[in-house]
């Protein structure tokens, strides 16, 4: 089953000019895809849109065999997809890196102490425990960047958009990004302006411009 969907995608936010005029895109299991495009070119828009964050104009979006209208369709699709926002400000606002990791798991129903373990696993996992009980608007842009991927991670989704993954991270913790990433299960839509992050995780690409997309 093809997990997203997205066909003839129109979009404008209001009173601007369009940024979608029929974007049309497809994510298998399994597969990583790099979307690439200007600056403003409306990846992230698009990102956000196979979450209902943002609806189009026009065009349909189905994720997991489904399309996708109201809300309530998105519903299940935000518990399903893990989206790394661009800005981990946007994405962290619990006190503690801990508090921030367990929100999603306890989101879905999970216990206190089934939280606390998934909390210990991911942070494990991503070498990051170190960071378990820091004060998260504290951290610094790399360590928030990380901290962002921990939290969506516990949440084991199972497709994975990743915008600008590597922003503020050094060599060494893109190196160790790449690896784990790599060993990841998911399919995963990457937005990225660093070729070659790309090349070494996705390297099929299509291309943002003039509002659609096209195979680069
Ligand atoms: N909430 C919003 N309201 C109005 N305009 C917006 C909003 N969000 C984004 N835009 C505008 O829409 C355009 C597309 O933005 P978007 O963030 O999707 O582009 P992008 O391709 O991800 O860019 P970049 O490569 O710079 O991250 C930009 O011109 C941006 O200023």
């Amino acid at each position: 089953m093809t997990l997203i969907a997205l066909s003839d995608i129109h979009f404008a936010y209001p009173g601007q000019v369009p940024i979608l005029q029929g974007a049309s895109l497809r994510l298998d299991p399994g597969q990583r895809l790099s979307l690439i495009g200007p600056n403003g070119s409306g990846k992230s828009t698009l990102l956000r849109m196979i979450l209902g964050l943002q609806r189009p104009d026009r065009g349909t979006i189905t994720v997991f065999g489904t399309e996708r209208r109201d809300e309530a369709d998105f519903h299940p699709v935000r518990r399903r997809v893990g989206l790394v926002f661009q800005d981990a400000d946007d994405q962290l606002f619990c006190p503690t890196v801990a508090e921030d990791v367990a929100f999603g798991p306890l989101n879905l129903g999970k216990s206190r102490h089934e939280a606390l373990e998934i909390v210990d696993r991911v942070l494990g996992d991503l070498d990051l425990m170190h960071l378990r009980d820091r004060i998260t608007h504290k951290l610094s842009g790399g360590e928030k960047r990380l901290v962002t991927l921990a939290t969506v991670l516990a949440m084991q989704p199972e497709v994975l958009l990743l915008d600008e993954p590597t922003n503020a991270l050094d060599t060494k913790n893109e190196a160790r990004l790449l690896e784990i990433l790599n060993a990841l299960p998911q399919a995963i839509l990457l937005v990225s302006h660093a070729p070659e992050f790309r090349v070494k995780l996705a390297p099929e690409t299509v291309r943002l411009e003039d509002g659609r997309l096209l195979r680069d």
